[in-house]
């Protein structure tokens, strides 16, 4: 960040200024009045118009990824988590969705990536997105811990045709990264672009052992989503309320995370507040 500050104009700015302008307004003794009213529903509908005006503006979810949003969004995740045959209470909420997959297959596209790496695949979204942009011979390797997954996934990137660029490996990320590093010797070797999604409190050290084992490329690029993790890192008192329901772990260890990833030398991060935050970490050594 430079030390040297001028105004940021955002639509975030316009719902702040609004809201102080209203809560400055207002006084306990008196109901609120028609004009405050107004300005409440625009800071609502600038809020919450966003994400939406964002899917409505930016290219449609490619081909590749439409039976696997659709099945992401059908599955009777309440039922298997009853019957426990998935890890954890899986819903479709957990999906990065066609935007953010799109998006993490721009940027593989625009790194001229081959060699992929996703660590925590879900349902296979994004994972499809990367595979769509690799060129021929490219492959992504996606790490999941929950096997229910893995059998959920591979009819569907069969049936995209994309099955032969995408390589699951199922278990704890953690482990599997060990593994793969062992048989990284070379920067040649190396992932070209690696997206981060998966346990929250698992983050630094991922980070800390992709780059210590130089698992990702020099100039490659690492993708990290959650970084702004609801708006907790920022906002004390956020996490403590019930109806947010936020993982105070979760929103921990985000933070730390930020802070780790911005005073690693060895890397160039930006954070962009895209979904819920997507930071963009580029090894420069
Ligand atoms: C938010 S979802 C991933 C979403 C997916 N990347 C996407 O773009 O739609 C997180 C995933 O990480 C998996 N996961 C959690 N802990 C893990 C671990 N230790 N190792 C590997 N996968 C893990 C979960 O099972 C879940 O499928």
């Amino acid at each position: 960040m430079s030390d040297i500050e001028l105004p940021v104009e955002s639509p975030l700015t316009s719902a702040s200024k609004l809201l102080q302008s209203v809560v400055s307004q207002l006084d306990t003794s008196k109901p609120a009045t028609s004009e405050q009213l107004a300005q409440l529903k625009m800071v609502s509908s600038l809020l919450s118009g966003l994400d939406p005006y964002l899917d409505q503006v930016s290219s449609a979810a490619p081909a590749v990824q439409r039976p696997l949003l659709k099945a992401t969004a059908t599955h009777d995740w309440e039922g298997a988590w009853s019957r426990k045959e998935t890890l954890f209470h899986l819903s479709a909420a957990w999906s990065a969705g066609a935007y953010e997959g799109n998006f993490v297959g721009l940027l593989t596209k625009l790194t001229h990536a081959k060699k992929a790496l996703e660590i925590g695949m879900f349902t296979g979204t994004t994972t499809v997105c990367i595979a769509q942009q690799l060129p021929e011979g490219g492959k992504v390797t996606a790490l999941e811990i929950d096997p229910y997954l893995d059998n959920f996934t591979r009819p569907l990137f069969n049936e995209t045709g994309l099955g032969d660029k995408i390589d699951v490996k199922v278990g704890n990320a953690v482990d599997h990264l060990e593994t793969i590093a062992k048989n990284i010797l070379t920067d040649e070797e190396a992932y070209d672009i690696i997206f981060i999604d998966a346990d929250k409190p698992g983050y630094k050290r991922y980070f800390q052992t992709i780059l210590d084992k130089g698992l990702l490329k020099r100039n490659g690029l690492l993708v990290v989503d959650n970084t702004l993790y609801k708006g907790t890192p920022w906002t004390e008192g956020l996490v403590d309320q019930e109806m947010l329901a936020i993982g105070k772990e979760n929103a921990d260890a985000i933070k730390e995370f930020n802070k780790v990833v911005r005073e690693d030398k060895r890397v160039e991060v930006v954070v962009l507040p895209v979904r819920d935050g997507v930071s963009l970490i580029m090894r420069n050594e």
